[in-house]
């Protein structure tokens, strides 16, 4: 492909008749024919590698116009990453008919992974990619990130057209919007749960935070695209905001939830196996049985319904999807019950509001104690710490404060940040211990709740070229605590 095509159809300007073979951001994947993306990052200054990307073949450099690119064409622009997404995404095409983003603080991964199985139902081809990976109708494969890099991510998208599919939902996390790591491509629908405290590391206040986020409705999305807003009975006023920013930019706002007006719930009854709702969408009242535990589920399912609607699923079918849903991998997943007869659950919850809403999700099903086990990752948000001690003080009977990634930090200043939210709180370092004690403490009524690590199959520690990610399933270690418990009772 001709790069003056490329610029011409991203609306860039740049003259160049050279012959483009592909998009790299890293230099150590530049080869010849190659459109280098120079970007300062968090780490590393991108531009200190310019010479290296020509060296091995780039034809072409997006930078900064102070940046100094000598021997190929230097395309520049004040916001690099911009430009380079809008000029690599003319690149990397076909892409699916149908996409949908997700944005909000939680609840993106179980929202992509929900409308994916509801349009799947309704007999599309479809996909999700987020914090589980790359999950099409073949197969899941991991990237390691919730949003990869742009190039990736494009890559990605136009390798799932090829092979067929034709709908696909992917997670815009904060940190991926605010590096343009996930845009460029025609977006028809995007969704928003909720906003609450994270990222604070990285960004600089609520505000900014926010900001990262509001670009998603602002600028991501395709003009006339519709904007699915969850609004909860509880909501804090953020989302109301988005809402705002839907209406300005000339999307089609439909909101959900308690306070939704397109698709209105108007009951949630937890049943045996999940929850009983009550709907209004379209003038028509329906009660679905929806089979999963906890209200935030019903937010992210009801999103979900509202995003495949959007994309002209049919409403029968989305409703009768609804109803199907799986539960998603280390959400509230029941990991084992323990000899005593207490389940065990697993879930990702890594903020202070997700813990009350997992806390939230059990409580109806606890006759006896709730027991939380949980920590905090290291080398990020040092400040939700304590209050994520105070959440799960709040609502449980027993606290066991562990580790949860201490990647490069002592993991006993982490425990301590947490345990200044929660004074009364067991401390077990070792998180194998900390799950085996509460599974061993948990009597026939008590409901044991391990948080934080959800799907995540390793713990990470020591960082940069310390890091050693060790081998760590927190269904795998619950299961295991619970039989070595029938193991020394024999
Ligand atoms: C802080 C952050 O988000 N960093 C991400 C960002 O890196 P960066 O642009 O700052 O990169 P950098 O390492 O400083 O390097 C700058 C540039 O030089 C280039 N480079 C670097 C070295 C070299 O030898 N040659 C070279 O060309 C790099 O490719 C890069 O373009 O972009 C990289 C690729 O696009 C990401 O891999 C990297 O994620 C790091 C590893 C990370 O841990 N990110 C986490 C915090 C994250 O993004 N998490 C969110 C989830 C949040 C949530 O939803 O809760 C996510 O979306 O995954
Ligand atoms: N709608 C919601 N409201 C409040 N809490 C939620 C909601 N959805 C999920 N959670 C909590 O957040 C945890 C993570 O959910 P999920 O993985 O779907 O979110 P995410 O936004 O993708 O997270 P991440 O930012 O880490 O990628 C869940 O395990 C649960 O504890
Ligand atoms: N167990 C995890 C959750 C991380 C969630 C991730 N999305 C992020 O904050 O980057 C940790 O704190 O290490
Ligand atoms: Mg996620």
């Amino acid at each position: 492909m001709k790069l003056a095509q490329l610029c011409k159809a991203a609306g860039i300007a740049c003259d160049a008749d050279v012959q483009v073979t592909g998009f790299a951001i890293d230099n150590r994947k530049v080869a010849p024919g190659t459109v280098f993306g120079a970007f300062q990052g968090a780490r590393v200054n991108g531009e200190d590698f310019i010479p290296a990307a020509i060296e091995s073949g780039a034809v072409a450099v997006v930078a900064r116009p102070e940046a100094r690119v000598e021997g190929a064409l230097h395309i520049a622009d004040v916001t690099p990453r911009r430009a380079f997404a809008a000029l690599a995404a003319q690149y990397f095409t076909p892409v699916p008919d149908h996409i949908v983003a997700v944005t909000g603080t939680n609840g993106k991964t179980s929202t992509v992974e929900m409308t994916r199985q509801i349009w799947r139902m309704a007999g599309e081809r479809a996909a999700s990619i987020g914090t589980l990976g790359v999950t099409t109708p073949d197969e899941s494969v991991s990237t390691g990130l919730t949003t990869p890099d742009i190039v990736t991510f494009l890559s990605n998208l136009s390798g799932l057209a090829r092979e067929g599919v034709t709908h696909v939902a992917y997670e815009a996390s904060s940190h991926g919007l605010s590096q343009f790591r996930n845009e460029g491509v025609p977006v028809e629908a995007a969704g928003f749960t909720n906003f609450s405290r994270d990222h604070l590391d990285y960004h600089a206040d609520m505000e900014d935070y926010f900001r990262a986020k509001m670009r998603l409705f602002d600028e991501v999305v395709s003009d006339g695209a519709t904007a699915v807003i969850w609004m909860g009975s509880g909501d804090s006023g953020w989302n109301a905001r988005v809402v705002d920013h839907a209406t300005r930019r000339g999307l089609r706002v439909m909101t959900v939830g308690e306070q939704g007006e397109a698709i209105r719930l108007t009951r949630r009854e937890p049943t045996q196996l999940g929850q009983s709702l009550t709907i209004e969408h379209r003038g028509t009242s329906r009660t679905i049985n929806l089979p999963l535990i906890g209200a935030y589920q019903v937010a992210n399912a009801l999103t979900a319904a509202g995003l495949a609607l959007a994309t002209g699923i049919d409403a029968s079918q989305v409703w009768d999807g609804v109803a199907r849903l799986q539960p998603v991998r280390g959400r509230l997943e029941r990991a084992v019950i323990a000899p005593s007869g207490a389940p065990v659950y697993v879930d990702y919850a890594h903020t202070p509001d997700a813990l009350e809403a997992a806390i939230a999700a059990l409580r109806p099903h606890v006759a006896g104690r709730l027991i939380t086990v949980f920590g905090a990752g290291g080398d990020r948000d040092h400040g939700k710490r304590a209050p994520m001690g105070e959440a799960a003080a709040k609502a449980s009977d027993l606290v066991i404060v562990t580790d949860d990634n201490p990647r490069g930090e002592d993991p006993a200043d982490i425990r301590r940040q947490v345990l200044e939210g929660a004074p009364q709180a067991r401390e077990i370092g070792d998180r194998r211990e900390a799950i085996c004690a509460a599974i061993a403490e948990a009597g026939a009524d008590d409901i044991v709740l391990v948080a934080g690590k959800g799907h995540e199959t390793g713990q990470i520690i020591g960082s940069g070229e310390n890091m050693r990610v060790l081998p760590f399933d927190d269904v795998e270690v619950a299961r295991e605590c619970a039989a070595e418990i029938v193991g020394t009772a024999e």
